[in-house]
């Protein structure tokens, strides 16, 4: 097996953050680094007003570090919060080692784990755009494990050669947004499609690591129509597993189909530009009609990463869009509230429990008030029949003379659709 890196972590308890909070930013900051490979051998803290602005710890501290560093013979320092070129400069000529910020830290997983040609655009993007402001600073920190990008960038010595670093950089930006434009130019003409075709969308998101591409397989599996596996996503473990965007139409027995989009999970301070280059891919959470967030109850922090979600979500311009909690993983809890909230599910993806209540809200949300209506299709007409089959639930179906009856539970919508073939209406379904 592989030998991992060991770090050593550091972070500043700033007086404006509870103990706990700093603890759970540190433990979180110890499972991005194992994201990436590396091996946490030592966690050091230090108590502040505030981050130091020239070395983000004090010197006194810095000292201590270079000690334990030695003593563990670790390289690479992993600091909890985006440092500024400056600090970096300083802490490297102090500690003569390869400094890493949480902010290339989570760069880095992103850039591992992408595989689509638009998350890796996006990535290198965020990587640019992170670099430039820190020329300077970064001669040999930095930088992923291999592979192009920020890390094998020839940076060479003196202002000239830098200022040339940075119009190429810039030029390099633009570039790489440009390509990505056309990407999403094929994604949006896909969306348009899709809407034009009625069917409603519903939303994953939620913390990394909550169970949102596990839902979906499951909504996946619960669809007998669904015979491909390899339609599957990917579910693991670990931080932000899941990059990419993924649409999969749910068809469930007795239900409405809709479409459900799973995509990248949310950590606590994700990086500012890493969320700008994501936008496009987000886009498809911006014009969802539902919004599931999933909530990993086990969590004892779960609270501040639903904060953080909603945050991240208001960040990228979600707004007005109805959600749902489900609040997943309860096999792992004793005990799980018997009152009901509006618009909340306790669900286990691993148990399969709660994911009927689950599509009944779901099926509320989207499609609302119900009426149940009678069509009579000339046979010169069915091929709107498959048509009508996507957006209405069949209920009975009978070969007369003149055409093919349908009685079918459907919205206005739909009924307003095929109102020339319509004989009949009646009751409502709430
Ligand atoms: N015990 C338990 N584990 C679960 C449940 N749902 C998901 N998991 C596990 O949680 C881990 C993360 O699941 P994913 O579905 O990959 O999480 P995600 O929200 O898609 O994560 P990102 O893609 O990183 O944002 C996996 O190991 C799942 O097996 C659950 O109901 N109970
Ligand atoms: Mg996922």
């Amino acid at each position: 097996m592989q030998e991992l890196e060991q770090v050593i972590i550091v972070g500043v308890e700033e007086a404006s953050t509870e103990q706990y909070q700093h603890e759970r930013s540190m433990n979180e900051l110890k499972q991005l680094a194992e994201a990436c490979q590396l091996q946490v051998v030592a966690v050091l803290s230090q108590k502040l007003e505030q981050i130091h602005p020239t070395t983000y710890i004090g010197s006194g501290k810095l000292n201590e570090l270079k000690v334990l560093m030695e003593e563990k013979n670790v390289e690479t320092v992993i600091f909890n919060d985006e440092l500024s070129s400056s600090q970096i400069r300083n802490i490297e000529s102090v500690l003569s080692c390869r400094v890493i910020d949480r902010t290339i830290l989570i760069l880095d997983i992103f850039a591992i784990r992408a595989k689509t040609k638009e998350a890796k655009l996006q990535v290198e993007i965020a990587e640019w755009q992170y670099m430039l402001p820190r020329l300077i600073g970064l001669r040999k920190s930095l930088g992923r494990q291999g592979g192009g990008g920020v890390g094998t960038f020839n940076r060479g010595a003196g202002e000239k050669k830098l200022e040339l670093d940075r119009r190429h950089i810039e030029s390099k930006i633009n570039s790489l947004q440009n390509d990505l434009k056309q990407l999403v130019k094929h994604r949006k003409v896909q969306r348009g499609r899709r809407n034009k075709q009625g069917i409603r969308t519903v939303a994953l998101v939620g913390y990394t690591n909550a169970g949102k591409s596990t839902l979906m397989n499951r909504f996946l599996e619960m669809d007998t129509n669904q015979t491909q596996t390899s339609k599957y996503v990917y579910e693991e473990n670990m931080l932000f597993a899941t990059l990419e965007t993924s649409v999969r139409k749910i068809a469930l027995p007795e239900f409405f189909p809709f479409l459900l989009t799973d995509t990248v999970g949310f950590v606590e301070r994700l990086p500012h530009h890493l969320v700008k280059a994501f936008r496009s891919t987000l886009e498809e959470v911006k014009e969802a009609d539902l919004l599931i967030h999933v909530v990993d109850y086990s969590n004892p922090f779960f609270e501040e990463q639903i904060e953080v979600t909603n945050h991240t979500l208001k960040e990228i311009g979600v707004k007005d869009i109805p959600m749902i909690y489900a609040y997943n993983k309860i096999d792992l809890m004793n005990e799980v509230p018997d009152y009901g909230r509006e618009n909340t599910v306790y669900i286990s993806t691993k148990n399969k429990k709660g994911l009927d209540s689950l599509t009944t809200i779901i099926q509320e949300q989207l499609y609302g008030e119900q009426i149940v209506c009678d069509f009579l299709i000339p046979y010169e007409k069915s091929a709107i029949i498959d048509e009508m089959k996507e957006h209405a639930l069949i209920k009975k179906w009978e070969y007369l003379e003149n055409g093919t009856f349908l009685q079918a539970q459907c919205s206005r919508h739909v009924k307003d659709k095929y109102s020339d073939w319509l004989q009949n209406e009646s009751m409502e379904i709430q």
